[in-house]
């Protein structure tokens, strides 16, 4: 039998995937050692490894198949469009993609204006302007800290996560406009999902499982 390589995103999903993986029997308890530098850890037991990577190239990964599975948020598979299946919402890390900016780019936006849209998603920036609003923009890509944008005059409004709605609220700022809803998903290679359908089919199952009963309250 052949090791099946899991994929997690490392920061805020990690911890409450771990813990999913956890419930259905499918432990790592080495890759939560935070000192450790070790890069793949293995469950000896179920044939199965385990890898934490940036969440923006756990969709390369499994498209290339150097994972079979990953797990890793909606925002980042819409951004990344690579070619893989999306198989289960695992309903954590829910939050919404939106736009926002402060009450006054309002207008802009109904008005269709020429806006500067900064963005850490620049693909899920153009395809919401270009493709559902068919509005022309100009998309300026930032890294972190978003909501310094506006604030500073860079950009006239931002695409960016909202979860809480604290950051947006401490800097003047709200949402303008709901894109989707985000929460992290299990995704899988292509050819992983063909060749090992067994074993891939029932971690799917025993997620899906524990999941409904959690939702039911049982
Ligand atoms: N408040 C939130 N802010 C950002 N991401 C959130 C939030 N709530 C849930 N998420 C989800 O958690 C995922 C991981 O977020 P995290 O901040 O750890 O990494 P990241 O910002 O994508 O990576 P990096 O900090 O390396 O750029 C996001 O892709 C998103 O799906
Ligand atoms: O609605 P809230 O609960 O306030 O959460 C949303 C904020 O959290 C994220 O930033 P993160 O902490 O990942 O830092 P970053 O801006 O550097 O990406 C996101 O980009 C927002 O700024």
């Amino acid at each position: 039998m052949r090791y099946i390589t899991i994929a997690l995103a490392k920061g805020r999903l990690a911890a409450d995937t771990l813990d999913l993986l956890e419930q259905i029997g499918i432990s790592c308890d080495e890759i939560r050692d935070k000192s450790s530098r070790k890069l793949i850890f293995e469950n000896k037991e179920l044939k199965l490894k385990f890898f934490l990577a940036k969440a923006s190239d756990i969709p390369t990964y499994v498209e290339y198949g150097a994972a079979d599975i990953g797990f890793v948020g909606k925002d980042t598979i819409l951004e990344e469009g690579r070619k893989m299946y999306e198989v289960l919402d695992l309903g954590l890390g829910k939050c919404k993609m939106c736009v926002a900016g402060p009450e006054s780019a309002e207008k802009l936006l109904q008005h269709g204006e020429l806006i500067r849209v900064a963005t850490k998603y620049p693909n899920i920036a153009k395809d919401y302007f270009y493709n559902k609003k068919h509005q022309t923009v100009e998309i300026i890509k930032l890294n972190g800290s978003i909501e310094l944008a506006p604030i500073l005059g860079l950009s006239e409004v931002i695409v960016d996560i909202v979860e809480t709605g604290k950051t947006l609220k401490e800097n003047g700022l709200v949402v303008l406009e709901d894109i989707c809803d985000i929460s992290a998903r299990m995704v899988v290679n292509e050819v992983s999902m063909k060749m090992e359908h067994e074993r891939i089919s029932a971690i799917i199952k025993d997620l899906k499982e524990y999941l409904n009963n959690k939702k039911n309250g049982s």
